[in-house]
């Protein structure tokens, strides 16, 4: 376990759906608070039965179980961050949005999960607006992926132009960072093997890349991504410290995968691989990591 500055053992929290699975949700979240050192405790949102082939069913959790689950972790647990995943609904949304902001957190990392890379719906469509009115002023970090922003900002992204023009946008909607993952596409990228994140901090962008890994091994990224900043930032990391470590955390488990053999489908990426703390970044700038 790591400490923090005042000696505190560093704690997260995730509010998340959960993958029977192990690759993505609260599994892939937990997983990855352990491997920073960050004791891991859990809100389940919904229960998917799901595999690397894709999305068999979805339960939700009624949205009672949601606020108690949260309200016992903040009476007695209180973390010192939170990693918000698969919300399902209005209802759920508007449950955790109440249960927030009673909280009264900082370091809220929200990642709108809208769609499992098999393609199975992780949102109702009518959700949109509940998670931009209630959820983003919440968040100080938000991660959407391209598919997941053009939606938010209903225009599509094909240039780094427009994934500056959406930041801006989700930006004004209230989250401190606003970070938009290349993980689908190389847009506006010279080097086409590369996967770069843009990132936004309402005043400079600064771009995270890495190469891109040609692995199908590659179920759980986005989730991974979040809760990796997450258990950065509740081991006091800056959040562009946060950010960089998070993603190279993401690349390391992506080509430590390629040692395994997990499923038929998309495979989980493995969460064993080691933490390496990256600091030293200034805003406004490109990094290769
Ligand atoms: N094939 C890959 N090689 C390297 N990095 C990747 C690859 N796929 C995704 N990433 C990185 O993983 C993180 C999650 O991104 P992404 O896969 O776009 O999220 P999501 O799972 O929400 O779609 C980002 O930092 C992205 O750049
Ligand atoms: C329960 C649950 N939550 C989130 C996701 C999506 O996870 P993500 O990290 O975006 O990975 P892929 O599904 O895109 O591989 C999920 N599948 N299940």
């Amino acid at each position: 376990m790591h400490l923090r500055a005042d000696h505190s053992v560093a704690r997260a929290l995730t509010i998340a759906g959960s993958d029977s699975g192990g690759g993505a949700g609260i599994q892939a979240d937990l997983k990855t608070f352990t491997a920073f050192g960050v004791f891991g405790a859990s809100c389940v949102t919904a229960v998917t039965a799901q595999n690397t082939r894709g999305v068999q069913a979805i339960h939700d959790v009624p949205t009672d179980v949601i606020s108690r689950q949260m309200q016992s972790v903040f009476e007695d647990i209180r973390p010192h961050s939170i990693k918000v995943g698969m919300l399902s609904n209005v209802a759920t949304i508007k449950t955790v949005a109440r249960e927030l902001q009673r909280a009264d957190l900082k370091n809220v990392v929200v990642d709108p999960v809208m769609v499992a890379k098999g393609g199975a719906p992780l949102l109702t469509a009518d959700s949109t607006d509940a998670l931009l009115a209630e959820i983003l002023p919440l968040a100080a970090v938000l991660t959407p992926n391209v598919p997941e922003a053009e939606v938010l900002c209903n225009f599509s992204i094909r240039t780094i132009e427009d994934a500056k023009e959406a930041a801006i946008q989700l930006k004004r909607r209230g989250p401190r960072i606003v970070i938009i993952k290349g993980g689908h596409a190389a847009w506006g990228d010279s080097r086409e093997d590369s996967a770069r994140d843009l990132v936004y901090d309402g005043r400079a962008f600064t771009t995270f890349a890495t190469r891109r890994v040609p692995s199908t091994k590659t179920h759980g990224t986005g989730c991974t991504f979040s809760s990796a900043i997450a258990a950065c930032l509740a081991l006091e990391m800056s959040e562009l410290e946060a950010i960089g470590t998070a993603k190279r955390y993401v690349y390391d488990a992506i080509v430590a995968a390629a040692q395994w053999d997990i499923g038929a489908g998309h495979g989980p990426i493995d969460h064993t691989a080691s933490v390496e703390w990256r600091r030293g970044f200034t805003a406004g700038k490109d990094y290769d990591l």
